[in-house]
């Protein structure tokens, strides 16, 4: 399998100096409107239009199992990955609520969950590893024919919904250990040293952090060679964070917002990143999640996240409560009053 990292169309900076002047026109003080007004233009230049509109938002959430966690570097079991993804389907997830709240239509893709599911119509099977990936400890995560496989999954999923008239995915996933994989990915690409790049996960205590750190030292000693996005993608996974930024960059490509969620999501939009840094034209981050070093990761890749609410979850829960921030960056845009059509004077005369 062969997987071609796609183009992504340059913003529409054509637009810039007519986008500032219609947000600068409505009945406001300029600028008043802080971030969203940054969102807005960026909505605009991302969608190439004066008048950006979101459309048919997808809340993906990305499931896959990781050998490494047989090492205890999650306090919680392997066996939590496929019963949160049953839960998933069943509805009562932190994301399901948020999905059901914010009317977005959620889907969970199954990259690589150990153990059977079964078919749903909330399920999209895009399973490329049956057990999961293989424990890092011990060798490569994934061969770069399953990492292609992954991307390219992850690509065309991006291409359905573009075809489905989604022009917004809001990026999310589950799966015991992943933090780890993250923490990895961050370390072999930024050279950041393990201590900066890995926390609690899902809730170690002091001790069980310190064991974390030193597994993920000795699977970085494992795997010195990998330092190029492909290379760690296949050292240390995950199958779900492969597919993840297989579809950001399709996202992206197709001129779709990429929403950014948590340290896990992040990992996958690094990788991303490296394959192709204007996928960043098109990613909003949503917020800064309780996992220290995230704040790092987001800071290293220049985004500015919308809120900062201690969470430290993933599912995509941070992205789905930042969604109703971009409807209303669209919105004012589109309703809001000019000081012409509501002659409020806009100069002291
Ligand atoms: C019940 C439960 C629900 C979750 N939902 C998301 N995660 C989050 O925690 C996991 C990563 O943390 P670690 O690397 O420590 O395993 C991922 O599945 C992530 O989505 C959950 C974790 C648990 C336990
Ligand atoms: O930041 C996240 O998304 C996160 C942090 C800890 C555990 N799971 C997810």
């Amino acid at each position: 399998m062969s997987y071609k990292i796609p183009t992504i169309p340059s913003l529409a900076h054509h637009l810039e100096a007519d986008l500032r002047a219609a947000i600068d026109n409505k009945t406001k003080p300029p600028g008043s409107l802080g971030q969203l007004e940054t969102l807005a233009l960026r909505l605009g230049l991302m969608q190439d239009t004066l008048a950006p509109a979101l459309r048919r938002p997808a809340s993906l959430v990305f499931a896959g199992d990781h050998g490494l966690a047989d090492e205890g570097v999650s306090p919680f079991p392997k066996a939590v990955t496929v019963q949160m993804v049953l839960n998933f389907l069943a509805g009562g997830a932190a994301i399901n609520v948020f999905a059901r709240q914010h009317g977005l239509d959620l889907r969970v893709i199954d990259a690589a969950v150990a153990g059977p599911l079964p078919a749903h119509p909330q399920l999209l099977d895009r399973k490329i590893m049956p057990s999961g990936t293989r424990n890092a400890l011990h060798g490569p995560a994934m061969t770069p024919d399953e990492v292609a496989r992954c991307l390219a999954a992850g690509d065309q999923l991006a291409a359905d919904l573009a075809a489905g008239g989604c022009n917004a995915v809001i990026f999310g996933e589950m799966g015991i250990g992943n933090t780890s994989a993250a923490s990895l990915l961050m370390t072999a690409l930024t050279g950041m040293p393990i201590e900066t790049t890995t926390g609690r996960g899902s809730g170690h205590d002091p001790a069980g952090l310190a064991r974390k750190r030193d597994i993920l030292a000795r699977v970085l000693a494992r795997h010195p060679g990998a330092t190029t996005p492909l290379a760690a993608l296949a050292a240390f996974g995950g199958a779900e964070m492969a597919m993840m930024t297989g579809a950001m960059l399709g996202a992206a490509a197709r001129r779709m917002v990429v929403l950014n969620d948590g340290f896990i999501v992040t990992a996958s939009l690094l990788v991303a990143a490296r394959l192709n840094p204007a996928v960043l034209d098109y990613t909003v981050f949503s917020h800064t999640s309780a996992e220290g070093a995230h704040d790092a990761l987001v800071k290293h890749l220049g985004g500015q996240p919308l809120l900062a609410l201690d969470l430290r979850l993933g599912e995509g829960t941070g992205a789905a409560l930042a969604w109703p921030l971009l409807l209303s960056a669209t919105r004012f845009l589109q309703e809001m009053a000019t000081f012409e059509t509501a002659s409020v004077n806009k100069i002291h005369t």
